[in-house]
């Protein structure tokens, strides 16, 4: 076993907080240098704000906040069917609705508006329309008066003030009060032994699971503090979570499973719901996949039998903001927020009441890291958290749902291995000046990257995990590289895939020298292929990109053998582009969709590629 390293709580919770601090300024100071040093015109083109808004209506949303719904303004909007122009705001973003300047305001007026209007959160956006809920309650909705308004996205540090309550909880906990659980993820104590379990074949729901996920799963039910489940791409990893909370509720557990992004926990949800158990899925509706919306528990708030008592205030609540727009008079407008104030208080109680009601009928919640820390459950008693995607999520926000709610076992599921969570302050150049308060107890070389997963390995040691070994998703020369380099070479690849090749799709596909080879490297040494740095042209473009990459002759390159990959019949959208440089993803998008556009003659493509800019550490798959 690896040598045991002990940290003090305290310490780790003020380092921690420390490190969040220099996160979180670095964040805003970007946000607030584009505010300050561009247009709104730039700011659109960028993706970070939208403008010639009307507000289309008002009503009232979870909460009893103000949800306004704000459309195109048809003297202004290009589009004959109403529609938006393309835009950057996504459900969850944290905006400021503002009266809009006029096109030609100075970048000064833009940083006026940092503090005009009202903020809020986008809780949805459509073709149409853009629906954002303020966060204040008694003002005068931006817009109101007819006026044309603008959306402007702002830093959002709302999941920062959750980590920070949390790691303040943890920084003032006093010894006696530390769990066995606690004392276990801190190395104070080792982890219990493991319990033997057998689950005989005809118990698992899925027999097909492969021999090395029967073991995580078992291993992870014996466990009695904590369980890591090692899944390198395309092992199985949810999927054998799946299996484990099927097997957990068999043994009538509670358990609560939470991801650091929505996409991850409703990929569980996904995979949960055609078992027909009792789940609750926590989270804002917008934000969820349409899929997974039946056990969203917002929607259940309005549709389960539970939910009646909370319908009749609401319904009144949206005739009060309807009366407000066509009130004149000051004085009428006042004492209608004031009868709105107190419908939001009675709103509020009824909803605890119902949201209370859905919450503890249910055996399984699933809720995104942050929203692990939400209301609705404070206190709640789980046995188990599992934690997917744990190697992306920052330690401060797996403690969230670890402190708030009272939790017993914790279940990680990721790949170490692979790119920790994206850290703006570990790589920014203008780093921001420390806390002055810093003091000895900050624990020297710590950093934002280290996860609880790395953390847990290097105090207990590799016997608190169980490694997936089997993928289906690579060819067996394609998983070569990442099995040895990373893995071990302990990866083996499933039947289904070890041979796969381009001309075994079950479309029909010519055999070429680029469809009957799984893995294919061009040598770009020596030609043309000089390397630009995005900053140099960022200034003759006006464009707000932080330092990227790009070399147009390998995207070229990547033209001509998408190109063959085409001509020897293999669809468009079967064929991704990766590269790890967004000014390098603008390159190959500008060559493949004008081409494409030309051979194919289609009128839309969807263009998914994901670019990324951290640096890699070393020993880690990107
Ligand atoms: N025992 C199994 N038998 C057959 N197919 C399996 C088995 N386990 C997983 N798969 C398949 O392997 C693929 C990857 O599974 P899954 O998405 O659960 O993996 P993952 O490790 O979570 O993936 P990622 O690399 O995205 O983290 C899926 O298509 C899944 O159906």
């Amino acid at each position: 076993m690896a040598p045991r390293e002990v940290i003090s709580i305290p310490s780790f919770a003020t380092t921690q907080l420390s490190l969040l601090d220099a996160e979180l300024q670095s964040e805003m100071q970007e946000t607030s240098s584009v505010l300050t040093n561009s247009t709104p015109t730039a700011l659109f083109r960028a993706g970070l704000a939208l403008p010639n808004l009307l507000l289309v209506s008002q009503r009232t949303g979870l909460g009893g906040k103000t949800v306004l719904e704000l459309g195109p303004d048809p003297a202004v909007s290009s589009s004959a069917d109403g529609d938006l122009p393309e835009h950057g705001l996504r459900a969850g973003d944290i905006v400021r609705v503002a009266e809009q300047p006029a096109g030609s305001a100075k970048k000064r007026e833009t940083k006026a508006l940092e503090d005009a209007g009202g903020r809020g959160v986008v809780t949805r956006v459509a073709r149409n329309c853009v629906l954002v809920a303020l966060d204040g309650e008694d003002e005068d909705a931006p817009g109101a008066s007819g006026k044309r308004v603008w959306v402007v996205k702002l830093a959002n540090d709302v999941t920062y003030k959750r980590m920070n309550l949390n790691m303040m909880k943890l920084q003032k906990m006093k010894s006696e009060e530390y769990s066995s659980f606690v004392r276990v993820l801190f190395g104070l104590t080792t982890p219990s032994p493991v319990e033997e379990i057998s689950i005989p074949p005809d118990a698992w729901v899925d027999p097909s699971l492969n021999e090395s996920q029967k073991d995580a799963i078992r291993f992870a039910l014996g466990s009695r503090e904590i369980a890591l489940i090692h899944g390198p791409p395309g092992t199985g990893k949810t999927h054998t979570l799946i299996e484990l909370i099927l097997q957990m509720l068999k043994q009538n557990l509670r358990v609560l499973v939470c991801g650091p992004s929505n996409i991850s926990v409703d990929n569980i949800v996904e995979r949960l719901a055609p078992h027909k158990i009792p789940i609750v899925r926590l989270g804002h509706p917008a934000r969820l996949l349409p899929s997974v919306l039946n056990h969203s528990l917002d929607v259940l708030t309005q549709t389960s039998e539970a939910a009646a008592i909370v319908k009749d205030v609401r319904k009144e609540m949206d005739s009060k903001q309807a009366s407000i727009r066509k009130t004149k008079s000051g004085r009428e407008r006042r004492a209608v927020y004031g009868e709105l104030k107190e419908l939001r208080k009675e709103f509020r109680e009824r909803e605890k009441k119902c949201v209370g009601t859905l919450v503890g009928q249910s055996k399984v919640v699933l809720a995104t890291l942050h929203g692990g820390g939400g209301l609705q459950l404070k206190d709640e008693k789980f046995d188990v958290v599992i934690i997917d995607e744990a190697s992306q999520a920052l330690e401060a926000q797996c403690w969230v749902p670890l402190l708030w709610t009272r939790a017993e076992k914790l279940v990680l599921a990721g790949d170490h291995l692979q790119l920790p969570p994206t850290i703006k302050s570990s790589n920014s150049k203008s780093k921001p000046a420390k806390p002055k308060d810093i003091s000895e107890d900050i624990i020297p070389g710590m950093t934002l990257e280290t996860t609880l997963f790395d953390r847990l390995l290097s105090i207990h040691g590799p016997d608190i995990k169980r490694m997936l070994t089997t993928q289906y998703r690579m060819h067996e020369k394609i998983m070569r590289f990442p099995s040895d380099e990373l893995y071990e070479g302990k990866l083996v690849a499933a039947e289904a895939v070890k041979e796969r090749l381009l001309k075994d799709l079950e479309y029909s596909i010519e055999e070429t020298e680029d469809t009957i080879e799984p893995l294919i490297f061009w040598d770009t040494q020596g030609g043309e292929f000089s390397e630009k740095s995005e900053e140099e042209d960022d200034a003759a473009k006006g464009k707000l990109m932080g330092e990227s990459k790009s070399n147009e002759m390998e995207a070229v390159l990547v033209k001509k053998h998408v190109q063959s990959l085409v001509d020897a019949g293999v669809k468009p959208e079967d064929i991704a582009v990766v590269t790890p440089y967004n000014a390098q993803v603008t390159f190959i998008c500008s060559y493949t969709c004008m081409w494409i556009f030309w051979i194919k003659g289609i009128q839309h493509i969807n263009v998914a590629i994901e670019g990324r800019e951290t640096a890699q550490p070393a020993g880690r798959a990107g």
